[in-house]
């Protein structure tokens, strides 16, 4: 399968990690940026073939020669440049190529609005751990994909991370939980960390502690949902010893607020999702 990544920022380069670890072929992937420099910079890095609108001479537009010979498309800009791009590779695209939109809030319907009738559509909710092999990718399809067509995108990001085909009703909610999400997990390390060195520990310590300590966590929990050996809270229970000294860690972080901040963060993500969509829209 041929991939153009369109835009390769933070988002479609992890995926783009996460595809060639995986055991994609370098020689199967194209990508864009803007400047020359980034081109240079990227090809050396990945391995890969990467054209930079700057320093296009030919009638097509790097973005447009990207899409030409791909039949998978990955639109990685900004939610606000998706419709323009959708646009300026419209004429170049195949017909049967899949064009994956990886932006928050852009839906299904504006994709298919900007693409030639009939093109495949697949609205994704990635998140960056698929650079590690550790991602969380939600997949909503448009009305023109074929079941066959989405399971090749599923099958190719299951190779770095867990897929979810969800309803696009779906994507903002799972964008404030798995596609924020990363950040608020980073955060905590932060503050995990920081509160470490401030009770005496050496700073890089305290960062490898939080940091081991949260992968740890999240390995043990992933096993065992999977097992049904247990969930969240029975995990938790199991490491609080009554009257011990986790069990005043969590009532501190209770009486700190951190249930509800957890729910507000998650509900201002995803209404900020529906907010971006409605202003794309003109609403
Ligand atoms: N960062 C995340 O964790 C994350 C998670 C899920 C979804 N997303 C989505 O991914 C998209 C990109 O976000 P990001 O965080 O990677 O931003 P980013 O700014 O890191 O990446 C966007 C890249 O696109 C490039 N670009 C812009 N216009 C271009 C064009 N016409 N041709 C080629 N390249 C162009 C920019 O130079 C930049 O490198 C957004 O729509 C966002 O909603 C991001
Ligand atoms: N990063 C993007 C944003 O912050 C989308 C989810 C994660 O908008």
């Amino acid at each position: 399968m041929r991939i153009a990544m369109l835009g390769l920022g933070s988002m479609n380069g992890a995926i783009l990690k996460g595809l060639l670890a995986s055991g994609v072929s370098a020689q199967d992937v194209v990508a864009t940026t803007r400047s020359a420099a980034s081109a240079c910079a990227r090809a050396e890095e990945l391995g890969i073939e990467v054209v930079a609108e700057e320093s296009v001479e030919s009638e097509r537009t790097a973005n447009q020669q990207a899409a030409a010979s791909a039949d998978l498309v990955m639109l990685g800009v900004k939610p606000h440049q998706i419709t323009d791009l959708c646009t300026e590779i419209a004429d170049a695209l195949e017909p049967d190529a899949v064009v994956v939109s990886v932006a928050a809030a852009v839906t299904v319907d504006m994709l298919q609005q900007a693409l030639p009738q009939g093109q495949p559509v697949i609205r994704s909710m990635p998140n960056t751990p698929l650079s590690v092999g550790r991602g969380v990718v939600g997949l909503a399809a448009g009305e023109h994909t074929s079941a066959q067509q989405l399971h090749r995108v599923r099958d190719l990001l299951s190779a770095c991370g867990a897929v979810h085909v969800v309803e696009e009703t779906q994507i903002d909610a799972l964008t404030g939980v798995s596609g924020s999400g990363p950040a608020y997990v980073f955060f905590l390390a932060e503050h995990l960390a920081a509160a470490g060195a401030e009770r005496g520990l050496p700073p890089e310590l305290a960062a490898d502690l939080a940091a081991q300590t949260i992968q740890g966590a999240g390995d043990m929990l992933v096993s065992a949902l999977n097992q049904g050996a247990g969930d969240a809270a029975s995990l938790r229970q199991a490491v609080t010893s009554p009257n011990g000294t986790t069990e005043r860690g969590i009532a501190a972080l209770t009486e700190g607020g951190l249930p509800q901040a957890v729910h507000a963060a998650v509900s201002a993500s995803a209404a900020r999702a529906a907010e971006i969509s409605r202003d794309l829209a003109g609403e």
